[in-house]
């Protein structure tokens, strides 16, 4: 039950007499006497009304510290300031301050595998954070989160000679990519709109096929009514069955991203269809939970880098917030240093951050093996180099051969990551060969979507069948007669290599 996609309230309520037992048994299994305090505060606390709220702001006003009395609720349908700038969502930190980072701490720690309704999701563990006024009758979840952070220690020893590598897997989620993170929380902010009669007939975007997936399925489960454009012709197959097989209303249309993000702004600002992209804030409040989770895998210990490949740029900033949001309540001293890694046929920060940071212009996005990161115009530039320029970042970029040789080492050294996670090691291979990352350095590498949807660059890589690329760690199944002298004659090839 803990797995499956729920928005109904399928545990038992917080308050209610039964509720009490299930915190009961899971305070047992809680080891320090701390924990059991924190379960009994945070319970009082929760029973009580609390304060906490979280209201849009333009981004602006954050990134300069400029005050301006405009906000929106989060119950309003908005996307822009009024003069046309990203928003954000603003916490009230000074509620949120009233605890200290040890009660934060051990809350969220508290709530890892917990069962009771909806804090057993990563995102939801993390409620007066993310979403703090909605009802959690309203929350759609799949449990998301809580991915694995995996030790890449014969990659980091042999390919870099680094023993602190690890790889948050995010793309090991419900529709194998992290937007789940986001989705959950954008689709359960929908549902609760539309029960408060709001005219929102469904919810629409553009996508390069992991959007596009996340969305159609936490809408599906909700039973609210879908749209997305794919750029044809331009993502893989195991994306584009996601949507069709989740009743979503696919289009197809003839041309790239850029040009589907384009068309489905104005059909939204003509009819009453959300936009989920991460140009609306709410996403990136389930996204930043990432970075909260790889501090709780830490226990609580910060990173030295952090690499997150870039398309639109949300996800950047997203980890920037919730480190920062970590510092600022007190959980820990600092934020690590932040790495963008985009693929060079489509890199508009790189060449961005390369100039200066003078101004930025949109490039035209050629065709990647990372397909989900072909975006020309992110629309969420600004946050991008917010979160840069505050995390002392970098921006790298990695061609064809460099993302599909990383992918392919990456996988043979016991992971089967994406296009896109091979971007991000290709960076991190450039910035560690350059001696700015040491070999003692405590770096995480984002994987960012589950390696079974790129199936198809996998095989193309592996039969060496890719124009000008070498794929020199292709690894093709040898063809053999069904004989047994035969199948001798070549393992013993084989175990001679090895
Ligand atoms: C698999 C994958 N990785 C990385 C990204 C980049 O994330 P963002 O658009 O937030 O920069 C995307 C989407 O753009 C994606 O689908
Ligand atoms: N990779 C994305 C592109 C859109 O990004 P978003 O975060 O703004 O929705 C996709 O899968 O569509």
């Amino acid at each position: 039950m803990a797995h499956g996609l729920h928005h109904r309230h399928q545990y038992l309520p917080f308050e209610s007499a039964d509720k009490n037992k299930a915190d009961t048994a899971s305070a047992a299994s809680l080891t320090s006497q701390n924990h059991l305090n924190v379960l009994d505060k945070a319970q009082r606390h929760h029973s009580a009304t609390h304060n906490f709220s979280a209201k849009y702001v333009p981004l602006d006003t954050i990134s300069t510290n400029f005050t301006t009395t405009e906000s929106y609720s989060l119950d309003e349908i908005v996307y822009r300031s009024r003069s046309g700038g990203l928003l954000d969502v603003q916490h009230d930190m000074e509620a949120l301050k009233q605890f200290d980072g040890q009660y934060w701490k051990s809350l969220f720690d508290s709530r890892v595998g917990n069962i009771t309704w909806p804090y057993g999701s990563g995102v939801w563990s993390k409620k007066e954070w993310v979403l703090p006024e909605i009802n959690s009758d309203d929350i759609v979840s799949a449990f998301e989160g809580n991915s694995n952070l995996f030790w890449a220690e014969r990659f980091g020893q042999q390919v870099l000679g680094m023993h602190d590598l690890w790889v948050k897997h995010c793309g090991i989620s419900h529709t194998g990519s992290f937007k789940d993170l986001g989705m959950t929380v954008l689709v359960s902010q929908v549902n609760r709109l539309r029960k408060m009669n709001r005219p929102l007939v469904g919810v629409g975007c553009a996508s390069t096929g992991d959007t596009s997936a996340s969305l159609s399925a936490y809408c599906a489960a909700a039973n609210i009514p879908s749209i997305v454009f794919l750029p044809a012709n331009k993502i893989s197959m195991a994306q584009l069955v996601q949507p069709i097989a989740n009743g979503a209303f696919v289009v197809s249309i003839d041309t790239n991203f850029d040009g589907c993000m384009k068309l489905i702004r104005e059909v939204t600002a003509e009819l009453p269809i959300y936009l989920p992209h991460s140009l609306n804030s709410l996403r990136l409040e389930g996204q930043k939970t990432a970075a909260i989770e790889i501090l709780q895998q830490f226990d609580w210990q910060v990173p030295d880098w952090v690499i997150v490949p870039g398309g639109n740029l949300g996800n950047i900033y997203a980890f920037y917030k919730g480190f920062k949001m970590c510092q600022e309540l007190g959980c820990v001293d600092r934020v690590p240093r932040l790495v963008c890694a985009q693929a060079a046929n489509a890199n508009p920060l790189y060449l961005h951050y390369k100039s200066g940071w003078s101004e930025f212009q949109p490039v035209k996005a050629t065709s990647t093996f990372a397909s989900a990161i072909q975006i020309g115009d992110p629309v969420s530039i600004d946050r991008a180099v917010f979160a840069l320029k505050n995390a002392n970042g970098i921006v790298e970029e990695a061609t064809e051969e460099e993302l599909m040789d990383a992918m392919a080492l990456a996988d043979s050294n016991g992971m089967f990551v994406c296009p896109h996670t091979g971007v991000a090691l290709s960076a991190l291979i450039k910035i560690r060969n350059s001696g700015i990352i040491g070999p003692t350095y405590r770096t995480v590498v984002v994987s960012t979507a589950h390696g079974l949807k790129f199936t198809q660059s996998k095989i193309d890589y592996h039969s060496k069948k890719i124009e000008d690329m070498t794929c020199q760690f292709a690894n093709p199944p040898v063809q053999v007669k069904p004989d047994f002298g035969a199948v001798m004659d070549v393992l013993s090839k084989c175990l001679k290599k090895a």
